[in-house]
């Protein structure tokens, strides 16, 4: 069973070929599976106001049309929501921490939650409603997941009402994962973002894909370490944490998120240049 540990970290554009020496091949097919809020867009105050940095979605938008290239993005956003920001032809997304998955094609796979479930959904998004958004704390509604944001709670609220908010989400049946200044409450099923990974990475390239195709995942969050894990000895892994402290299943550790743009140049010096 893999463990979490400290990871190495990387701090330059440099470090990326001096501590991946040889992983990145342009004769081999390369998955790109990237996470979007603080990964690809640094996290911002409300979610409607983040954006990739300009250099960052240049070079996406390069690594995206080059046939050797497969990208996906993986994200605890809406489907919808994360499309709109990223809105990169031919790219494969999956939303809602990869229990809906939209294909450039149109064609999806949307993880069915038991009727139970759903039930318990719309009661406990009732319920947080109800008792908790209050004080600059609201609830963001995706249909089969949640964020409960509390940001702009002051800081002599919070406490208790993240705690209140967990308390509901956890009698609802949900989990409760911390996050950026939120809690996300996800489904209590066999289906994260590393089952996604791994779903759409066999949709696409097939049974023998470990054997074929290198692997690049990178995330910032708890929710992501799901993917870090399911991809260990697969792919290569970062994770975005400006803590040292920090314990990963990623294989590295990126101290900022504006690295992003360096491990994407990264990859467009091997593939492009
Ligand atoms: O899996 P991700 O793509 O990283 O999405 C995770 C959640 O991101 C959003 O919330 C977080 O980012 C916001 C914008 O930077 C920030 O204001 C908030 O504090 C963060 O928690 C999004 O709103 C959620 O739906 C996603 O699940």
């Amino acid at each position: 069973m893999p463990e979490k540990r400290v990871a190495p970290v990387i701090n330059s554009l440099e470090e990326f070929e001096q501590k991946l020496p040889g992983y990145l091949n342009r004769d081999k097919k390369l998955a790109i599976l990237l996470d979007y809020d603080g990964t690809l867009a640094p996290i911002a105050d409300n979610p409607s106001a983040t954006h990739m940095p300009v250099e960052l979605e240049k070079t996406l938008h390069k690594l995206a049309k080059h046939p050797q290239i497969f990208l996906a993005v993986i994200s605890g956003r809406g489907l919808r929501d994360v499309q709109a920001h990223v809105s990169i032809d031919g790219t494969t997304y999956a939303g809602n921490h990869g229990l809906e998955i939209e294909y450039p094609d149109g064609s999806r796979h949307d993880y069915e939650l038991p009727a139970e479930i759903k039930k318990n959904y719309t009661d406990m998004v009732r319920e947080l409603k109800e008792k908790v958004e209050k004080n600059g704390a609201w609830v963001e509604d995706k249909r089969v997941s949640l964020t409960y944001h509390y940001r702009d709670t002051p800081v002599a609220l919070k406490d208790e009402q993240k705690k209140l908010a967990t308390e509901i989400c956890l009698r609802h049946g949900f989990r409760a994962n911390q996050a950026h200044e939120a809690i996300e409450a996800k489904p209590p099923v066999n289906w994260n973002k590393g089952e996604a990974a791994l779903y759409i990475l066999k949709q696409k390239f097939g049974d023998t894909w470990p054997k074929n195709v290198r692997v690049v995942f990178a995330g910032d969050d708890t929710t992501d370490e799901d993917a870090m894990r399911a991809l260990q000895g697969l792919g290569r892994s970062f994770r975005i944490a400006s803590d040292a402290r920090v314990q990963t299943f990623a294989d590295f550790r990126l101290p900022q998120q504006a690295l992003m743009t360096d491990l994407l140049k990264w990859i467009a010096h091997v593939y492009i240049s």
